[in-house]
């Protein structure tokens, strides 16, 4: 039997095609950089800089940015076996302005139809699937079909997965409430609408939820963070990990306990990609089985790292600069920053 991946992640990819200058607007900027993006593709890369042996599904176009998307993940070391083209339609890039300390506007390119929404039940390796370590989808991956279908798909290979011969250490399943209502169309009310019943649908599946507040909301109808987090745990997973941006996080277990972790001081720079690298590295703190506070705080610092610097997927720290972190109590100089 094939050695179970640490971390498959499941959803977009694409091109991050961002300023190289920022405080200005898409109209003024002169120059820009090219990375890989894609919330969970960013995932997978963070898990994989913490060690982890990871893989992504997803879809590209058939054309030159699916040729260097395939070409980065090979760099990142993310496994890019489930990646497969698609003719009819291009990759998506994605563009960003930089207003720090809090203002970061995305433009997606992903018309008339990103390739990753065309992800097809039949096509995944549903035993792959059902035997990695952590399997990470996102709220995206539910916007459309057949996408909606193989993600759900991919769930339930893992929630009606029968208990494994040899008992070992429990298979974790997040779902990343990733919510980005303009991938939506007409379900993209945002209220208690079809987008909320789909997110319920696949809550029930996952063992840990992972939002912001306004992922949060569209999930459960809660903003406020300990009612999110109540919410979310009613719904099925055993934790709820309520992200808050420069105001840390809380996350809550079924099991009563809590954790409540302030932000790391940093400078921002940039703070697209911290919830990836939050991602990756709760990905390998419940991996190590570390207590909750333990993963919060590993992640909350990987999480601000990348907020201090430009990129996501090249920016994602290695365990040694999130270690450093944690013991400065703080974020330093963009050691090691490869964006
Ligand atoms: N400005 C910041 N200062 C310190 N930590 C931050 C900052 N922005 C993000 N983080 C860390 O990264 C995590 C994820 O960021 P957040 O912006 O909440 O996620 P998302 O990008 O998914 O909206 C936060 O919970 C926090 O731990
Ligand atoms: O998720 C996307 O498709 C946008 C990404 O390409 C980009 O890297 C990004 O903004 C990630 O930000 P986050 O999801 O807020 O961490």
């Amino acid at each position: 039997m094939p050695e179970p991946y640490d971390v498959i992640t499941m959803g977009r990819i694409g091109v991050d095609i961002y300023p190289l200058q920022t405080g200005v607007p898409l109209s003024r900027v002169e120059t820009f950089g090219k990375f890989l993006g894609g919330s969970p593709s960013n995932v997978a890369v963070a898990a994989a800089r913490l060690g982890r042996r990871t893989a992504v599904i997803t879809r590209t176009g058939r054309d030159a940015f699916g040729d260097y998307l395939h070409q980065a993940l090979a760099e990142f070391g993310v496994d890019d076996r489930w990646v497969s083209a698609v003719a009819e339609y291009p990759t998506p890039v994605t563009f960003c302005e930089i207003f720090p300390p809090d203002h970061f506007p995305l433009y997606f390119y992903r018309q008339p139809k990103a390739p990753d929404l065309e992800i097809h039940s039949g096509e995944l390796d549903l035993d792959a699937v059902r035997d990695a370590r952590v399997f990470w989808m996102t709220g995206t991956g539910l916007c459309a079909e057949p996408s909606r279908t193989a993600t759900l798909s991919a769930l339930r290979a893992r929630s009606e997965a029968p208990a494994p011969d040899v008992p070992g250490p429990p298979r974790i399943t997040v779902f990343d409430l990733d919510w980005r209502p303009m991938f939506w169309g007409g379900e993209g009310d945002g209220g208690d609408g079809p987008a909320r019943a789909r997110y319920r649908e696949a809550l029930a599946h996952a063992t840990v939820a992972v939002g912001n507040l306004d992922e949060c909301e569209i999930a459960t109808g809660e903003r406020e963070p300990h009612a999110a987090a109540r919410a979310l745990l009613a719904a099925g997973p055993e934790l709820a990990v309520v992200k808050q941006g420069p105001a840390g996080v809380l996350a809550a277990h079924r099991d009563g306990t809590t954790a409540e972790i302030p932000p790391l001081p940093v400078d921002v720079v940039n703070g697209l990609g911290a919830g990836d690298a939050f991602g990756g590295a709760l990905c390998h703190g419940l991996l190590a089985g570390w207590d909750t506070e333990h993963v919060m705080r590993y992640a909350n610092a990987a999480g601000a790292i990348v907020a201090s610097r430009l990129a996501c997927s090249s920016a994602m720290p290695f365990p040694h600069e999130v270690e450093q972190a944690l013991a400065d109590g703080a974020v330093g100089a963009a050691v090691g920053d490869t964006s």
